[in-house]
């Protein structure tokens, strides 16, 4: 090699990895409905980002563009670093889709084995029997797909996603078919996800879902980005609820010194600024209730607060992102 490829090489090596997925001004007509209207985001490495948004958003429109099954009017896709077409970049991509149906005559341990040749990766029979117990179907695995009931064809979907070994794995509705324990073992299976460092794209109607497990949200509306940012960004600060008395005007500016502060009577809501953690910084709440005896206040009631994920997606929905976090 010679020295200038060398350095083009080491340059090359010390840039970050490209996203897990990139996309910027998808745009999408069916006929005269623009079902997506100048979509941006990215999916970071490792990042774990839920899609959101009401029914014919657009939100499954923008996965199967992402994934190169829906071609856009306009705009670009970079999977892994590669146009969503590359059959490299689609090989480290894992996609459970809305609507799955797998073939009835197979039993699901030759559905992974089918999809591992699909993905032309090694998998051996050991990790696939281990992606199968992964998602509750160890007991399963000789079982015909036929016999199979919609929740436990959701699981098999969930394993399909998983089991080539993706960067990126793409879930359309994963839970909309499991019960309530099924929901549960999806939320474990994609922290642990997030752990190995595996980006997810997580399309749910289940907030809580979403507010659970994921690192960042995107909002779509009528085809358009409404929102996106952090959970932090999105819901503000944590807030802290006191109930005192005997509050003289040293104690008020010890509050007031611990975030912007409405005061109600005898409640005091403090909010605490973004990214706050309590466990840390010179702010904690423990150092403000402490401060606060000194000061000689009497503390009856000291609650957390924060506006939900629903409770902000209903508001943006409503009346509009309010000019920040596009
Ligand atoms: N193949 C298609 N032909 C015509 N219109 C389509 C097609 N696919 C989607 N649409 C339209 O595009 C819009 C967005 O649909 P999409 O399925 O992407 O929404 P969604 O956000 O995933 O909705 P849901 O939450 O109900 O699954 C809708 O108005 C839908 O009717």
């Amino acid at each position: 090699m010679t020295p200038r490829a060398e350095a083009a090489g080491r340059l090359l090596a010390e840039l970050p990895p490209a996203p897990a997925a990139w996309c910027s001004g998808l745009r999408k007509r069916y006929r005269r409905r623009l079902a997506v209207d100048d979509v941006s985001f990215a999916v970071g490495r490792g990042e774990v980002v839920g899609l959101l948004g009401p029914n014919g958003a657009g939100k499954t429109t923008v996965i199967k563009i992402l994934l190169g099954l829906v071609r856009p009017d306009a705009g670009e896709v970079l999977l892994l670093g590669r146009p969503a077409r590359d059959p490299r970049a689609r090989a480290r991509v894992g996609y459970l889709p809305e609507l799955f149906r797998y073939q009835p005559w197979l039993t699901a341990a030759e559905v992974l084995r089918l999809h591992v040749r699909l993905a032309g990766v090694a998998v051996p029979d050991g990790e696939r029997r281990e992606c199968l117990a992964a998602v509750g179907l160890a007991d399963r695995a000789g079982d015909r797909v036929g016999g199979f009931s919609k929740g436990m064809q959701q699981r098999l979907g969930l394993a399909v996603a998983l089991v080539a070994r993706p960067d990126l794995v793409v879930l359309d509705e994963p839970t909309s078919a499991l019960d309530p324990i099924g929901r549960a073992d999806v939320r474990d299976l994609l922290l642990s996800l997030r752990d190995r460092q595996v980006a997810v794209l997580l399309n749910s109607h289940l907030i809580g879902e979403v507010e659970r497990v994921c690192d960042r949200v995107v909002i779509l509306d009528k085809g358009r980005v409404a929102a996106s940012g952090t959970l932090a960004e999105l819901l503000g600060g944590r807030e802290v609820r006191l109930r005192l008395s005997e509050v003289s005007a040293a104690a008020e500016a010890r509050l007031a010194a611990a975030g912007r502060l409405i005061r109600t009577g005898d409640e005091f809501a403090v909010e605490l600024p973004a990214g706050h953690d309590p466990a840390q910084g010179p702010d904690t709440v423990p150092d403000l209730v402490a401060d606060l005896v000194a000061l000689g206040v009497r503390v009856h009631a000291v609650e957390p607060g924060r506006i939900s994920l629903e409770e902000r997606l209903l508001d943006i929905l409503r009346t509009g992102p309010g000019g920040d976090h596009r």
